[in-house]
């Protein structure tokens, strides 16, 4: 078990709703994946309002705790409003926060995020931010008040792994007693994997699961990477070395040349 935001909870990876082919297969992926956490969007398009009940109704199904997130939305007016719109349909403070600044990449806009961050802090919400890599940023995040933070890996969609690991090292080094996510640009097991072996709390998908081919199978294969990859990091990984060394030593007396 682990602490999320004063929850305890087992799971180390976060789930994504949407994009699958059905509620049904959602809801299956979603109980494979043993996740704990649901993002879910509140712009989110439904062509009819009865396929929107019975995807919230399937969400609630599941029991898991509710992360709403801002996704779609490009400025502070808009994603506060968001916010408070989950408050009050999910009752929860927990709060994904997506400010959009460019179309092309999807990146979070730094600026009208930590403004959106500071006014949603203030209105006693737990902000989930989801920022970019940028050291800065995530420092400015944590004076505001933040107890998480969600790096992206890479761009939304983009299933292209951690682009920079080098600064998402340098991110768990320099806060180690903040929570952070890895969310974003996901795209096999062995990428959440690299994340929690870095030191990761937790990794947030959604494309890879809801996208491919076997929704279900997938998630399943996550759960299992994000587990691997926290054992690893828990037992601590072994330094590379430039030499080679035998495992198997060398040195004594063969054992059928052994007395006794
Ligand atoms: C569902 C959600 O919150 C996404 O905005 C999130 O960032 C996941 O990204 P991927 O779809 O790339 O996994």
């Amino acid at each position: 078990m682990w602490n999320l935001a004063d929850q305890q909870i087992e799971s180390r990876l976060f789930i994504g709703s949407a994009m699958y082919p059905s509620p049904k297969i959602m809801a299956d992926a979603i109980r494979a994946s043993r996740a704990d956490v649901v993002t879910v969007s509140l712009r989110r398009q439904a062509q009819q309002a009865s396929a929107q009940n019975i995807f919230w109704e399937t969400i609630k199904e599941t029991g898991l705790h509710v992360l709403p997130n801002t996704a779609g939305c490009h400025s502070v007016k808009e994603a506060v409003t968001t916010s408070q719109m989950a408050r009050e349909l999910f009752d929860t403070n927990w709060i994904k926060l997506e400010v959009i600044g460019d179309e092309y990449s999807l990146q979070p806009d730094p600026f009208a995020l930590l403004e959106a961050t500071r006014e949603l802090i203030a209105q006693g919400f737990e902000v989930f931010p989801y920022c970019t890599d940028d050291l800065v940023l995530c420092e400015k995040l944590v004076d505001a008040g933040c107890r998480i933070l969600m790096p992206w890996g890479a761009p939304i969609g983009t299933g292209k792994g951690l682009i920079n690991p080098y600064a998402l090292k340098q991110l768990r080094q320099r806060m180690p007693d903040i929570t952070l996510v890895v969310d974003a640009g996901i795209g096999a097991p062995s990428h959440a994997a690299q994340a929690m072996e870095l030191g990761y709390d937790a990794v947030l998908l959604n494309t890879a699961i809801a996208r491919s081919p076997d929704p279900v199978t997938m998630a399943r294969g996550f759960g299992a990477a994000v587990e691997a990859g926290r054992c690893a990091y828990e037992a601590g990984i072994m330094p590379e070395k430039d030499l080679a060394q035998p495992s198997t030593p060398t040195l004594g007396t063969p054992f059928w040349q052994q007395n006794g």
